[in-house]
C-alpha cells in the first residue's frame, strides 16, 4: 500500500518547480550577460583602450540602478537584505564569466569589518586579498592585479588619507566608483565606518549620487567660505575632509563630497573655479558613488 500522502508533498513539488524555474532564469542571465560581456570587449577596442589593458567589465552604477529597482517592487515577507545579498553574489559571479576579477581589500588585523563588507558586496568565490594600507589597494588596482580595492571611507582624523593618491588624471589612477555596503552592514564584524571601492572605470550616474571632489587651494581659506562659494554655485557639500601638507597656513587640499552627480563638463565647476578668481585652484573629481539603499531590514535591529 502506498504511503499516504502527507501535506507537505504537494508544497515540495510546488517548492520544486519554483527553483527549476529560478535555476533557468539564473542560466538564462549567465548568456545574456556573456553577450553584453562581448559586446564591451567590441566597444572597449573601438574607443581605442590601451591594448595592454584587458578590459573592466565591472559597471557599478548599473549594478546600483538594478537593485534600486528590484528594491522598489518588492514586497512580502522575503527579506530585502537577503535579496539584496543574492544579487550581489550573483552580479559579481557573472561579472567574472566576463572577464578576470579580483579585489584587494584593507583588511589589517584589527579591521577585519572591511574584510566582511568587501565580500558581502562582491561575493564569496571571488579572489579577495587582504593589504596592510590603503595605499597598498589604490596600487593593486594601478597596477591591475586588482579590479577593485576597498578602502576606509574618508575620515577627518586620517592623517595621511588615501584619497591624496587618487588626485592624478592618468588613466591608471583609480576613481571612486562605490560605496559599501549598498544594502546594509548584515552581520558584518567590528564597527568600522563605511567603505568606498575603487576602480579603472569612470564614475557614472545612478539618479541619485554623491561626487568626491579633492579641491586644492593655492592659499588657505576657511572651510566655511569654501562651503559658501561651493554653495553659490550650485554644488552642496556634504562632508569635508582637510589635508594640510606641513604648514597650516599654507596651501591645503580638501576632499568635499557633493550631494549631486558633477563631471568634468559641468558647469557648476567652472562657476566655482570663476569664484575663486583671486585663489589658485585645482579640482579633481576623484569619483563618486551610488547613494546606498536605506534597507529597514538589517540583521543588527532584529
Ligand atoms: C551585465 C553587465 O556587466 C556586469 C554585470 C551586471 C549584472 O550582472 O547585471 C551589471 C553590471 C556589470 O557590473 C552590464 O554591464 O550590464
Amino acid at each position: 500500500m502506498p504511503a499516504p500522502k502527507s501535506p507537505l508533498d504537494d508544497l515540495r513539488r510546488e517548492i520544486d518547480h519554483i527553483d527549476d524555474a529560478i535555476h533557468d532564469l539564473l542560466m538564462r542571465r549567465a548568456a545574456v550577460v556573456e553577450r553584453i560581456g562581448a559586446v564591451k570587449a567590441q566597444l572597449d577596442d573601438q574607443n581605442g583602450a590601451v591594448a595592454a589593458a584587458p578590459p573592466i567589465f565591472l559597471r557599478p552604477a548599473r549594478e546600483a540602478v538594478i537593485l534600486r529597482r528590484l528594491m522598489a517592487r518588492h514586497a512580502g515577507s522575503f527579506p530585502a537584505a537577503a535579496v539584496v545579498r543574492m544579487w550581489r553574489e550573483m552580479i559579481t559571479a557573472l561579472t567574472r564569466i566576463q572577464g578576470p576579477f579580483a579585489v584587494a581589500v584593507y583588511a589589517p588585523e584589527e579591521r577585519r569589518g572591511f574584510w566582511d563588507v568587501a565580500r558581502d558586496h562582491f561575493g564569496s568565490f571571488v579572489s579577495m586579498t587582504a593589504v596592510n594600507t590603503p595605499a597598498a589597494a589604490i596600487r593593486a588596482v594601478s597596477e591591475g592585479t586588482a579590479t577593485v580595492g576597498v578602502v576606509p571611507y574618508p575620515a577627518e582624523d586620517d592623517a595621511d588619507p588615501w584619497w591624496r593618491f587618487l588626485l592624478s588624471s592618468d588613466a591608471r589612477t583609480p576613481r571612486v566608483v562605490a560605496r559599501l555596503p549598498f544594502g546594509g552592514r548584515g552581520n558584518a564584524r567590528g564597527e568600522d565606518r563605511d567603505a568606498l571601492a575603487i576602480a579603472l572605470v569612470p564614475h557614472e550616474p545612478t539618479g541619485d549620487d554623491r561626487t568626491l571632489l579633492a579641491i586644492e587651494l593655492g592659499h588657505d581659506l576657511s572651510r566655511g567660505r569654501l562651503k559658501d562659494h561651493l554653495e553659490h554655485s550650485g554644488l552642496a557639500p556634504t562632508g569635508f575632509c582637510t589635508w594640510h601638507a606641513k604648514d597650516p597656513s599654507g596651501p591645503s587640499l580638501h576632499l568635499v563630497e557633493i550631494a549631486d552627480f558633477v563631471d568634468h563638463a559641468d558647469p557648476r565647476l567652472s562657476a566655482f573655479a570663476e569664484r575663486l578668481a583671486e585663489i589658485p585652484v585645482r579640482v579633481n573629481i576623484v569619483g563618486g558613488y551610488a547613494v546606498p539603499l536605506h534597507l529597514s531590514h538589517d540583521a543588527r535591529k532584529v
